[in-house]
This record gives structure tokens, C-alpha cells and sequence, in this order.
């Protein structure tokens, strides 16, 4: 027998992420990397980059990545994996074909790749892996050796993501004001995305009204509300789903209700509190800092609503053992092992390898780490 290491055949992991500026003089340019060629119109972009200068042009999302790095470090060590674990950004520094480059000249060959998106979608999926796509035509282009990319699997419904959710929504329902706390609805957030965008996401035969994005975040929020009704003993404690950030022209169909409309309804039904619980996101960034802990909170304050935002799981100790436990299972599956898949809800663990027409883009273009890869 062989005595090799648990994550073999990987030799290295790398977070890839959405990267954000570090400062004023790097917001324009960010922003122009992210919406090069999809047609967002102007004004929104010259709100969008209010948002950053507000924070004095610094996105919260690299601090984050950086404490997830060392998460994820700490918890390889502890066990004894030996794993290297770099980081590489769509939009920002460190560029994604930059660490890939620097990947292969650390010797690296087969590397498995983590994104900060735990759900099925363009966005969230194939736009990452067209971006691998990208990086490793850049470096063939340079005629280095191309490492093989794969992805992690979707951790949406993993318990080192859902758990650390429940307990941070009730971490804040404590936050809301006593008298109100039973009364409290759940506000379940994800970014909205085009309606065409959602109805095609995930593997082909899932494709219809709302597609994987949408019955995804539905399981976690009946997971987290069910944890919170154990917890709290209150049985008909009423939730939904809204979205928010949306940013397409107004004659799009994007996902709907948005949070700021949806607090207004219920406040209007009477609603004593709400709490906001931001299960489409990985960390507290910019969509969560401005768009809800700012502009949700402004609109709550203005309907005289007790608001409370639940954390994200962040650099979550737990959420890193996920991720270890995620990396062991697929490099097993990888060697012809069967190890055991974990997953809470109704959906069952998703694919290891997305499957052709698995969140198409509107305009094809090659992607990697996935059944259509033009790459091994
Ligand atoms: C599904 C989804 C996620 C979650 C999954 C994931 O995390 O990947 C996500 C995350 C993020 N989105 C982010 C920022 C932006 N997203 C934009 C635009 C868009 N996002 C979209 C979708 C998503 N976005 C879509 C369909 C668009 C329209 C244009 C397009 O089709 O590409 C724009 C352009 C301006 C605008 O908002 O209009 C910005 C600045 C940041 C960084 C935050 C920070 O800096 O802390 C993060 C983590
Ligand atoms: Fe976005």
C-alpha cells in the first residue's frame, strides 16, 4: 500500500474570489473590470462607486479573503494537510492568471479551486470558470505547462455553511429589541440576478421557473428557519426569500421581491421586526455592508421597523472544516474512492462536475473545470 496523503491527487487549493478595491484610486478602474461588456447602464455604475468612496474606497471583501486564507490555514495544519492554499481574484489584485502563474511555478499540476459563491448560477459558477478558462489561455499562451483546474462542489447546503447562518440569526434576533423578538419575521437575502439567468441555472433538467439559484437558497432558508424555530419555540414565525442589489436595466426581469419593497410590505402588515439573514453571501462585503447595513437599515429606520442583520459565516471555523472535509471528499472521489457526501435539506450534495448547459451564458465562451472544459 501506498502511503499517500489524504488530498492526493491535489497538490495545491485556491480560493478564487470577486477581488474589490483598496483604496479611491482603485475604484473606477474595479468597477470597469466588473462590468466590461454587460451592459450596465452609467448611472447605476456612478451610484455603485458612491457606495465604495463612502467606505473610503475599500472594499471589505479582501480582508475577508485574507482572514478565510488564514481560516483555512490554521484548520490544514491542525489536521495535517499538507495542502498550499493560494488566492486569485476575477475583478481585482491578485488577479486569478497571476496566481495561476504563480501556482505552476511552485510546481503545482493539479490544482482544485474554492470559490466565494456557495450556489449554482452564472455568476456565481460559470463565470468563475470562464475566467479559469481565461487564465489558462494566458498562460498557454506564454508556453507554460498547464496545471488541470477543478472546482468544489456547491456548499450552499453543507452544515459548515448553514449552521454557522442559524446561529448567527440568532445571534441577531437577541440583538432586537425583547418585546418584539417573537413577533419577528426572517428576511432571507441573495443577490438578485436576471429571471433568465435564474430559470437556466444548475444542470439542464433543473431548468425552469427559477431554476437551481432559486430552489437552492429556498432550502437554506427553510433549514435556518426550522434551526430558529427549535431554538425559539415559535412555530408560525413567517419568512421569505427577497433579493437585493440588483443592477440591470429597468425593463429586465431580474428576481423579485427586493429587500427594501419587501420591508415595506410587511411593515404595512404589520410586522413588529425583521431580521435580514444574508445566506446568498459568503462574507460581510460591500452588498451586505451597503446594501442592506445601510441602505435596508436607512429604509427600516424610515418605517420605524426594529431591524437586525444576521453575520455572515465569514472566516467561521467551522465553514474552513467545511471546506477541508469538502476538499478530502472530492480528492477520495478523485482516486476511485466512494467517501461519504455531506449535505442537509432536501436537494442531496451537488454535482462534482457541472454538466453541459449547466448554467449557460447568454454568449458562449470557453469555461474550465466542468464537463465542457476545453481544458483536461
Ligand atoms: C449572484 C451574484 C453574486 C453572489 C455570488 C458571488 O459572490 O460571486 C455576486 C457577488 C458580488 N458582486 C459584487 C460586486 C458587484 N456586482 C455587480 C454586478 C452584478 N452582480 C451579479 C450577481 C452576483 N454578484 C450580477 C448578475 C450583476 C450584473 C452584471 C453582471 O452580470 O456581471 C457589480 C456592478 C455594479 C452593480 O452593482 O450594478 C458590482 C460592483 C461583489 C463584491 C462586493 C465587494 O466589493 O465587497 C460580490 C461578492
Ligand atoms: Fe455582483
Amino acid at each position: 500500500m501506498s502511503d499517500q496523503p489524504s488530498h492526493a491527487p491535489y497538490d495545491a487549493l485556491l480560493l478564487l474570489s470577486f477581488g474589490g478595491p483598496e483604496g479611491p484610486d482603485d475604484v473606477v478602474p474595479f468597477l470597469e473590470n466588473v462590468t466590461r461588456g454587460r451592459g450596465i447602464p452609467r448611472e447605476r455604475l456612478k451610484e455603485v462607486g458612491q457606495h465604495y468612496f463612502l467606505f473610503g474606497g475599500v472594499s471589505p471583501i479582501n480582508d475577508q479573503n485574507r482572514a478565510l486564507l488564514s481560516a483555512l490555514r490554521e484548520d490544514f495544519a491542525a489536521r495535517g494537510v499538507g495542502l498550499p492554499v493560494y488566492w486569485g481574484n476575477r475583478n481585482w489584485a491578485p488577479y486569478l492568471t497571476d496566481t495561476l502563474r504563480q501556482m505552476v511555478a511552485d510546481g503545482h499540476r493539479r490544482v482544485l479551486a474554492l470559490t466565494t459563491s456557495a450556489y449554482a448560477s452564472y455568476s456565481g459558477c460559470r463565470q468563475y470558470r470562464e475566467n479559469l478558462a481565461d487564465a489558462l489561455a494566458a498562460l498557454e499562451a506564454e508556453g507554460l505547462p498547464l496545471p488541470r483546474v477543478d472546482k468544489l462542489r456547491h456548499y450552499f447546503n453543507h452544515p459548515g455553511f448553514v449552521t454557522p447562518m442559524a446561529e448567527a440569526t440568532l445571534a441577531a434576533l437577541g440583538r432586537l429589541p425583547e418585546e418584539v423578538r417573537a413577533g419577528a419575521h426572517l428576511a432571507f437575502t441573495t443577490h438578485s440576478i436576471p429571471t433568465a439567468a435564474a430559470d437556466t441555472s444548475g444542470p439542464a433538467e433543473g431548468h425552469g421557473d427559477g431554476g437551481a439559484y432559486v430552489a437552492e437558497h429556498l432550502d437554506v432558508a427553510r433549514l435556518v428557519a426550522e434551526a430558529v424555530r427549535k431554538e425559539t419555540g415559535v412555530e408560525d414565525r413567517p419568512w421569505r426569500l427577497v433579493y437585493q442589489s440588483r443592477s440591470g436595466a429597468p425593463h429586465i426581469p431580474w428576481l423579485e421581491p427586493d429587500i427594501c419593497d419587501h420591508l415595506e410590505a410587511v411593515r404595512a402588515e404589520g410586522a413588529p421586526a425583521v431580521v435580514m439573514v444574508p445566506i446568498g453571501f459568503v462574507s460581510d462585503h460591500m452588498e451586505v455592508k451597503y446594501d442592506l447595513d445601510t441602505e435596508a437599515a436607512a429604509k427600516a429606520a424610515e418605517l420605524g421597523l426594529p431591524v437586525a442583520r444576521a453575520a455572515t459565516v465569514g472566516a467561521d471555523p467551522r465553514f474552513a472544516a467545511a471546506v477541508r472535509e469538502l476538499v478530502l471528499e472530492r480528492a477520495a472521489t478523485e482516486r476511485g474512492e466512494r467517501p461519504e457526501r455531506c449535505a442537509l435539506g432536501s436537494l442531496g450534495p451537488s454535482h462534482d462536475l457541472c454538466p453541459v448547459g449547466c448554467c449557460p451564458a447568454r454568449a458562449p465562451r470557453p469555461a474550465a473545470a466542468g464537463a465542457d472544459s476545453p481544458y483536461a
